[in-house]
């Protein structure tokens, strides 16, 4: 048996401006610091104190954990980072306002992009001011893999290599194991953990800042479909609120 903990980082400049993010290196907004030290405290409250940290390259993951772990005295973890567990990216879509393009392109197309299993949004071509495409943390990344787009299909295909070779590991070595990564490449893990069906996934939301803790069998599945989030209340709410995005 073995505790996994997944954080989806606290809210982002972006979030707040309900603008698509995807591999966007935003930061935290006031509210989203606070949220990640309300989530390290959370994790002390209730007993479940990481023993390894893993998580994405982007700016509002890396902070979370940062805070998070800060208010649990436990800042000197040993980290593993990963592009695999960045957030889902986004295509044409980045740094476009949700409400607006839901307005523009109909309700059906705006849910089709943000939550179908396996329709990306178009590229976003790599002259664009929100392109990864010079970016430095991914020069090393054979240039194939960097995406220009992506559905949750893509996601789950790139998050799991990492899951099965750096992320079991730990767990099967008994350490306490958290995660701090994003809306979608977490709903990837999700989908992957509770075994969801490509059609159920799409009315799967991650709050922001609300750890989930799941208990694994030996063959790293969950004792408890779902998991438990450490403020269950608390995530009901957050979890509309993903859901109404741009509505
Ligand atoms: O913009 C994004 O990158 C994600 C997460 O914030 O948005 P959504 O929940 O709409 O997939």
């Amino acid at each position: 048996m073995a505790t996994l903990v997944l954080l989806r980082h606290g809210e982002s400049e972006w979030n707040a401006k309900g603008l698509f993010t995807g591999w966007v290196d935003v930061t935290l907004s006031p509210a989203g610091e606070q949220e990640a030290r309300r989530g390290g405290r959370l994790l002390v409250e209730s007993g479940v104190l990481p023993d390894v940290l893993h998580t994405s390259v982007l700016s509002r993951a890396i902070q979370t954990a940062e805070l998070a772990l800060g208010a649990a005295d436990l800042r000197w973890l040993p980290v593993s980072r990963s592009w695999r567990l960045n957030e889902r990216h986004y295509g044409a879509l980045q740094g476009k306002n949700k409400a607006q393009t839901r307005e523009e392109f109909g309700d059906e197309q705006f849910t089709l992009w943000r939550r179908s299993y396996d329709v990306p949004p178009p590229p976003l071509p790599d002259d664009d001011e929100f392109s990864q495409a010079g970016d430095r943390r991914y020069a090393t990344l054979p240039p194939e893999l960097l995406p220009r787009t992506e559905c949750l299909k893509d996601v789950v295909q790139r998050m799991l290599p990492y899951w099965y070779d750096r992320v079991v590991p730990d767990l099967a070595a008994g350490r306490t194991t958290l995660v701090v990564a994003h809306g979608n490449s977490l709903r990837a893990l999700v989908k992957h953990l509770d075994g969801v069906g490509d059609e159920a996934i799409a009315k799967l939301n991650i709050p922001t800042g609300i750890p989930l803790r799941y208990e694994l069998d030996d063959e790293f599945r969950p004792v408890k479909p779902g998991g438990e989030y450490l403020d269950p209340e608390a995530a009901k709410a957050a979890i509309e609120a993903v859901a109404n995005q741009g509505r």
